[in-house]
């Protein structure tokens, strides 16, 4: 007898032990965009959080409704054909698999660029004419996304009193910028809730996003979850309407550690799935990521070694996913 495709064996994964799900934030800030107001709401946000939801985004519904429904489409091919469009070295269809160093999850996503021509070039094997549903959904939402990410850097700007307005904006702005997108889709586990009573399954594992900003949207599931300062995993309850932010690693770097980067991860649900769409906000890879002299006070000092982002996305890719990546760019402090 010839198996073709056995169940993966849950044993193999990673889990959290006794943690509580239920430990939902209320306070998580909440920025309206249309308020005069926000961008001092965004500075304390990515002071306190490094994370903060966003409404009034301006992102059409039409645009997400259609994407996510491509995107289920998508998913809901059997395994083999979603396989053509993979592996994702970097880009492309993966499964369980999260990145080149052994970082496994309850996960399946396609890792895509924000080029257009390269993301229907990975889809065409799967796809063909139907491609293109897909890759226009992206466009249109990928166009959108960006605004809005742009939008919140100039606010953020503003709100730190530094000039010119576009400082952040004008990295994901460049031709060159290097940004990425990604669609993740967490399958319901059914053998979570029989066997695992103490245990949570691991979705995407705990990380920091290594980019300047990520715009994070999903359905209504469950299983995001972000670290306080005080190391406590508290979870970020799901809204469909609305977009969460995430301050990246070379943000931090660009405010010399005023933001900080948000370490977040996701627990599988033992019954409904989860989708999530994600635009990494990039800078060109040549762009030297450094503090902003316009945020150093008085003879404050870099905390951080001089790097590209060139070289800061080869130390990514060559770590797990909770290595802590900045350390190897911080400097030690003289004692
Ligand atoms: C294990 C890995 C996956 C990742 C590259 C890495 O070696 C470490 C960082 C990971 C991460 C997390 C945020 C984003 O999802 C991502 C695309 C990124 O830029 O850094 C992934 C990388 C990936 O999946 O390739
Ligand atoms: O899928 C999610 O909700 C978050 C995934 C994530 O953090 C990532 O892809 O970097
Ligand atoms: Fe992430």
């Amino acid at each position: 007898m010839v198996i073709l495709y056995s169940k993966p064996a849950i044993e193999q994964f990673s889990y959290v032990r006794n943690c509580k799900t239920n430990k939902f934030l209320s306070g998580i800030p909440l920025i309206d965009l249309s308020n005069p107001e926000s961008k001092h709401q965004i500075v304390m946000a990515c002071e306190e959080f490094g994370f903060f939801k966003v409404i009034n985004h301006g992102v059409p519904m039409d645009f997400i409704t259609r994407l996510e429904s491509e995107a289920v489409k998508f998913f809901s091919l059997p395994f083999p054909e979603k396989a053509k469009a993979g592996p994702a070295t970097p880009f492309g269809y993966g499964n369980k698999d999260i990145g080149r160093q052994g970082d496994i999850g309850w996960v399946e996503y396609l890792m895509l660029t924000t080029n257009p021509q390269l993301n229907s070039e990975i889809f065409q094997s799967v796809l063909g004419e139907n491609q293109k549903k897909l890759g226009f959904a992206l466009d249109e939402y990928i166009t959108s996304v960006k605004k809005m990410a742009c939008e919140i850097l100039e606010l953020m700007a503003e709100g730190l009193k530094i000039q010119p307005r576009n400082v952040f904006s004008k990295l994901l702005m460049d031709e060159q910028s290097d940004s990425a997108f990604r669609l993740n889709h967490y399958p319901p586990c059914s053998e979570l809730q029989e066997a695992l009573s103490d245990r949570n399954l691991i979705g995407f594992g705990e990380h920091t996003d290594p980019q300047i900003i990520s715009v994070l949207r999903s359905n209504n599931t469950t299983g995001l979850q972000i670290s306080l300062r005080d190391g406590s995993w508290i979870s970020v309850p799901p809204d469909e309407d609305s977009f969460f932010i995430n301050v990246g690693d070379s943000l931090q770097v660009l405010t010399n550690g005023r933001f900080q980067s948000v370490k977040h991860r996701v627990l599988a649900n033992s019954l409904k799935s989860r989708l999530s769409m994600i635009y990494f906000g990039g800078p060109p890879l040549s762009e030297k990521i450094a503090p902003l002299p316009s945020l150093m006070r008085g003879d404050q000092e870099s905390l951080y070694k001089e790097f590209t982002w060139f070289e800061y996305k080869n130390c990514v890719l060559s770590s797990r996913l909770s290595d802590n990546r900045l350390g190897n760019f911080t400097k030690i402090a003289a004692s």
